[in-house]
């Protein structure tokens, strides 16, 4: 489910209507940090609201953190669950941000080098959430085992 639900138009600005603008490519430029967390938050948003596996990842590692600090677990131990658990939603984000550059460039035609980079971001997804199964093997499942078998 790559391609935007959402409006998918484009819009034309010339450069003399972006005053100050450092790169004349550039669409909008955020000028301000608080516009830039803007901007990163409707990432944020649009990626909840239209990727099921995003929202899974959020429910997971949501559930995974709560167990950590639940089970007592050491600040090394819930630092790795959530460089873990980071990882996996900003590969997810750039994912999507790939599918989305994929859809835009190809559109609705069938490309080989747009299965290979839809693929290969698939499968870093993939990969980070098999390591992320590994993480919580190794420290959430034995302390979660002991305290449910006492
Ligand atoms: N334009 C294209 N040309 C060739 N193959 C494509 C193209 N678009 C999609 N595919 C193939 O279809 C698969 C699914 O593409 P799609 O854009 O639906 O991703 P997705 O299923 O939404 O992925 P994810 O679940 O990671 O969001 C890709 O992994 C790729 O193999």
């Amino acid at each position: 489910m790559s391609l935007s639900q959402e409006s998918t138009k484009s819009v034309a600005i010339s450069p003399e209507e972006m005053p100050g603008n450092q790169r004349p490519l550039a669409w909008r430029v955020a000028n301000n940090l608080f516009i830039s967390f803007s901007y990163a938050w409707q990432g944020v948003s649009y990626a909840f609201r239209s990727q099921r596996n995003f929202r899974i990842h959020v429910v997971i590692g949501t559930v995974a953190l709560g167990l950590g600090i639940w089970l007592h677990l050491s600040a090394v131990e819930l630092s790795i669950i959530s460089l873990t658990c980071g990882a996996v939603l900003a590969i997810e984000l750039i994912n999507t941000a790939l599918e989305s550059v994929v859809d835009l460039t190809v559109q609705q035609t069938y490309h080989e080098l747009a299965k290979i980079a839809k693929d290969c971001a698939a499968a870093a997804v993939l990969i980070s959430a098999m390591v992320s199964v590994l993480v919580a093997a190794c420290l959430i499942v034995p302390p979660l085992w002991a305290t449910l078998s006492t």
